[in-house]
């Protein structure tokens, strides 16, 4: 009798990678984030990527990032990765699923996390720790008692012929 395989990806692994590979249809040059909701029994609800909304061209809307008119950098534009998986939820209530992110949400994406119903967040990369807008977020969800956890790289590479 075959036994069952035992390498198959855990699942953190798997809603992080999906997270990741969301994040790879980002255009933003500098930074690519993607995120992935999870229900409470492990579904996949939903998931994002940043970028602009409908409608608006990837190739017209400015990606910079440090022209001194804020009406010439992307941030006005770009719809956070967070926020898309949160809008593009087809489904009823986000009440109690979770979220892996590939980078740590922003106070917008925070305030929309906690509206949501969004209980846990697991993070991969929290580049932005020391700003403003990462210090204000981390204020609100321990407010709200939204926990986060920062994923725990497992080292396990996967390559996908595509
Ligand atoms: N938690 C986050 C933080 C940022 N983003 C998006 C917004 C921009 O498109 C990009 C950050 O650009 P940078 O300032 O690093 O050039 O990432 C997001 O989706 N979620
Ligand atoms: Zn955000």
């Amino acid at each position: 009798m075959s036994e069952k395989r035992e390498d198959y990806i855990s699942w953190d692994e798997y809603f992080m990678g999906v997270a990741y590979l969301s994040s790879m249809r980002s255009k933003d040059p500098n930074t690519q984030v993607g995120a992935c909701i999870v229900s409470p029994k492990n579904k996949i609800l939903s998931m994002g990527y940043n970028g602009l909304p409908i409608g608006c061209s990837d190739d017209e809307f400015p990606w910079n990032r440090v022209e001194k008119d804020p009406v010439l950098n992307k941030y006005f534009y770009t719809t956070h990765s967070e926020l898309n998986a949160i809008l593009n939820y087809r489904g009823g209530s986000l009440e109690g699923s979770k979220m892996y992110v590939t980078l740590f949400p922003c106070n917008e994406c925070a305030k929309a996390i906690i509206q949501a119903g969004i209980t846990k967040i697991v993070y991969a990369d929290d580049k932005y720790d020391d700003t403003p807008a990462v210090v204000a977020s981390k204020k609100m969800l321990d407010a709200a008692g939204v926990v986060y956890e920062k994923y725990e790289f497992s080292g396990r590479k996967i390559e996908i012929d595509l």
